[in-house]
């Protein structure tokens, strides 16, 4: 387990510089300085088989609080994308393929150039399904602010900031808000 998450840990982070390269400065604006091992992690999902309905989620609608995420699914299928704020796409799995997620933080950092992608993941009735999933978060008390310098979409916020945020939503409002909470 170790190994994986060494693995999905140094695939997430050369994945993030090559994103965040590509944006601007690779000395200074690199995203991967601010990740950190303690806040990074690795989830494994478990989805029991659903004989009532099709239309039950496993996983309801979400975006994820990263600054990206890989997922490796099973065979099952599933795990359903939505595009251009409307229709919800399925992933069709291919052996030995990875999905790689932008999340809110790279969504924020980027100006809106990356998107955080909404998903969800549906049941199935006559399989159960699992996941690996890697979230490369940043440390805390770092800072996520626009690369791009000017006219910026989101006030600066911390990751512990936009963590708190969330969890009071969910709390309060029985739903997750994410990056709109940060619009300026
Ligand atoms: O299981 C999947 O395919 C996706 C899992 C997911 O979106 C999550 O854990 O946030
Ligand atoms: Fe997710």
């Amino acid at each position: 387990m170790d190994k994986l998450a060494t693995d999905m840990s140094n695939l997430a982070n050369t994945i993030a510089r090559s994103l965040s390269e590509y944006l601007g400065d690779p000395s200074t604006r690199c995203i991967t300085k601010s990740c950190s091992k303690s806040t990074s992690f690795l989830r494994l999902n478990h989805y029991p088989n659903c004989p009532f309905s099709e239309e039950t989620f496993g996983l309801v609608p979400h975006t994820d609080s990263s600054y990206l995420t890989i997922v490796h699914p099973d065979k099952v299928g599933k795990l359903q994308l939505k595009i251009n704020d409307s229709k919800w796409v399925s992933v069709r799995p291919k052996p030995g393929a990875l999905i790689v997620n932008i999340g809110d933080l790279f969504q924020a950092w980027s100006n809106d150039v990356y998107k955080s992608v909404e998903h969800r993941v549906m049941t199935h009735s006559g399989a159960d399904r699992h996941s690996i999933v890697y979230f490369l978060c940043p440390s805390y008390d770092s800072l996520i602010g626009s690369c791009t310098g000017h006219s910026p979409i989101y006030r600066s916020f911390t990751f512990g900031e936009f963590r708190k945020e969330v969890d009071k939503d969910v709390k309060q409002l029985g739903c997750k808000v994410g990056l709109p909470r940060f619009h300026l």
